[in-house]
């Protein structure tokens, strides 16, 4: 397991090990105690979520759940690449709406660790994409929201992506009111 701290303190990629032979590879997606033997404690993960975008250019988020329903999620490619984004959002945090973005494919096996109280959002880069991810806390249809995509000068690599109506309708980040708090 190859850890890889960024410039956002806590958002963190991870890659696991892989083992080829003739047949393919195996590898462990997520071991707790691998983790914590390398000094990384995530929260308890209670769900786990499968998305499928038919094409490249298709752009999901930028998206959070409110408190008390914030999600930690732990970002991984099942099938084909996408450009993954976390945006701090916690008011007071002195990143406070810095971004970090990294390519997560079937190849590079790389995961995306995005702690609760960061914005979330991709978009693919290949058609066919699958994304999976393990998420510290339950879907709260009250509580989800995004921000817009466009809003925080992440360069996506592409100016007009495939959104959800919601997605395109987002309000800008500097229109937004963050719920999210820093505890340092
Ligand atoms: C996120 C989610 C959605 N749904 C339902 C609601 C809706 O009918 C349908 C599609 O939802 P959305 O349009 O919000 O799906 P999507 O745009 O893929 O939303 C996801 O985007 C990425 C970037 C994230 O970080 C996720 O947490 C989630 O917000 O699925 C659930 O039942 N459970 C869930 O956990």
């Amino acid at each position: 397991m190859q850890i890889e701290e960024t410039a956002l303190s806590g958002v963190l990629v991870l890659t696991p090990a892989r083992f080829g032979d003739h047949r393919g590879f195996f590898s462990e997606s997520w071991n707790r105690r691998t983790l914590e033997e390398a000094g990384v404690a995530l929260p308890e993960f209670v769900q786990d979520n499968h998305s499928t975008s038919a094409k490249a250019g298709t752009l999901r988020g930028l998206h959070y759940q409110a408190p008390p329903h914030e999600q930690g999620k732990l970002v991984r490619c099942g099938r084909g690449a996408l450009y993954d984004v976390a945006v701090d959002a916690r008011r007071g945090s002195p990143s406070y709406g810095q971004w970090f973005g990294t390519e997560l494919s079937f190849d590079n096996g790389r995961q995306l660790w995005v702690p609760p109280g960061f914005l979330h959002g991709f978009v693919t880069l290949q058609d066919d994409t699958e994304v999976v991810y393990k998420c510290t806390g339950y879907y709260d249809r009250q509580a989800d929201g995004a921000v817009r995509w466009n809003s925080l000068g992440i360069d996506w690599g592409i100016t007009t992506p495939i959104l959800s109506d919601k997605d395109a309708a987002a309000p800008a980040f500097a229109d937004w009111s963050s719920p999210f708090e820093f505890r340092p």
